[in-house]
């Protein structure tokens, strides 16, 4: 990026934070995470790397946040580089499910295949799958995370995650359904508790952002990222992006491809990651949330950053 460009988007960015940052709380936080009710509800933070390995931010872009279900992505991304026969599609499908992300009612009448990767009950499967394909969920995530961001920081919130999982009796619920489906391979209290812990990493927006360049670059990480040769083939990075445009925002993702046009993933802790592909990857992050568990400014600010510099795909 030439630095004229560079300079241009730092003033959008700077923009974007003066419009949407929230003056008072907006929306909700969820109750099942006791500890998101500890976050500033002002805080908000935005940042876009792009496929040239720059990185421009504002706001609150370096303050580490709850990533939740943006892990999701980088779970699934991680489960097909470890799948070279695509077995993962015989236990989850790729359709959205037009239910919110905890639903019981979808996985019990579609006899224990969930909808897609990216609701709770498919990231459990994928979860369990990591785990029987490489012993471990939550430490390979948060050790794709390190090496996609090329930052240490990346860490599991103990406390936070030791909270939800005394709360996550639907979490639970949806292992238990699975499990008596015959679509988990381990038990349930471990693919539960790997599942909560990558979903309590702590990331910020900037690493993030940088994290998820390589869904923009045909699979290619960011050039300033020791990560050996391509993070995923051009092919399941073309699919992760479909299933992020199709079911990344839960019942919302038809509302966010109107506004926003991106594929996007977004996660209760107020974080949206979205991707611009060829261009870069953007995240917002701003804790309020609307009744579909995606954040309100995040939301408002990407589908003002999108139609500004013309980055939506259609
Ligand atoms: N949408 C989300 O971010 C939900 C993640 C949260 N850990 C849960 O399991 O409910």
């Amino acid at each position: 990026m030439s630095t004229a460009l560079a300079t241009g988007l730092r003033q959008t960015l700077d923009e974007l934070v003066r419009a949407h940052r929230p003056a008072a709380p907006v929306g909700r936080v969820p109750d099942s995470i006791p500890h998101l009710h500890s976050v500033d509800p002002t805080s908000f933070g935005i940042a876009v790397a792009t496929v040239d390995g720059e990185v421009t931010s504002a706001g609150d872009a370096d303050v580490p946040f709850s990533i939740q279900s943006i892990s999701k992505v980088f779970s699934l991304s991680l489960a097909l580089r470890h799948d070279p026969g695509q077995t993962l599609w015989q236990r989850v499908l790729r359709e959205p499910s037009g239910t919110a992300f905890n639903s019981l009612v979808q996985l019990e009448a579609e006899s224990g295949i969930p909808r897609n990767p990216f609701i709770n009950a498919g990231a459990l499967v994928v979860t369990d799958f990591l785990l029987e394909a490489r012993g471990d969920a939550c430490g390979e995530v948060l050790a794709f995370l390190r090496a996609l961001s090329g930052s240490t920081a990346p860490a599991v919130d103990e406390a936070a995650s030791a909270a939800e999982l005394g709360s996550s009796s639907r979490n639970f619920a949806l292992a238990n359904f699975l499990a008596d489906f015959g679509n988990l391979r381990r038990p349930v209290p471990e693919v539960v508790e790997h599942y909560v812990r990558h979903c309590s990493i702590t990331m910020s927006c900037r690493d993030l952002a940088r994290a998820g360049v390589f869904l923009a670059d045909a699979g290619r990480g960011a050039p300033a990222v020791a990560t050996p040769s391509a993070v995923l083939s051009a092919e399941d990075t073309r699919r992760v992006n479909s299933i992020m445009l199709t079911c990344g925002m839960y019942d919302a993702a038809g509302e966010f491809a109107y506004r926003v046009g991106l594929p996007g993933k977004s996660g209760v802790g107020g974080g949206i990651l979205a991707v611009a592909p060829g261009r870069g990857a953007v995240c917002v992050w701003s804790p309020g949330l609307d009744a579909k568990g995606n954040s309100v400014a995040g939301s408002a600010a990407l589908a003002d950053l999108s139609s500004r510099i013309g980055w939506s795909i259609f």
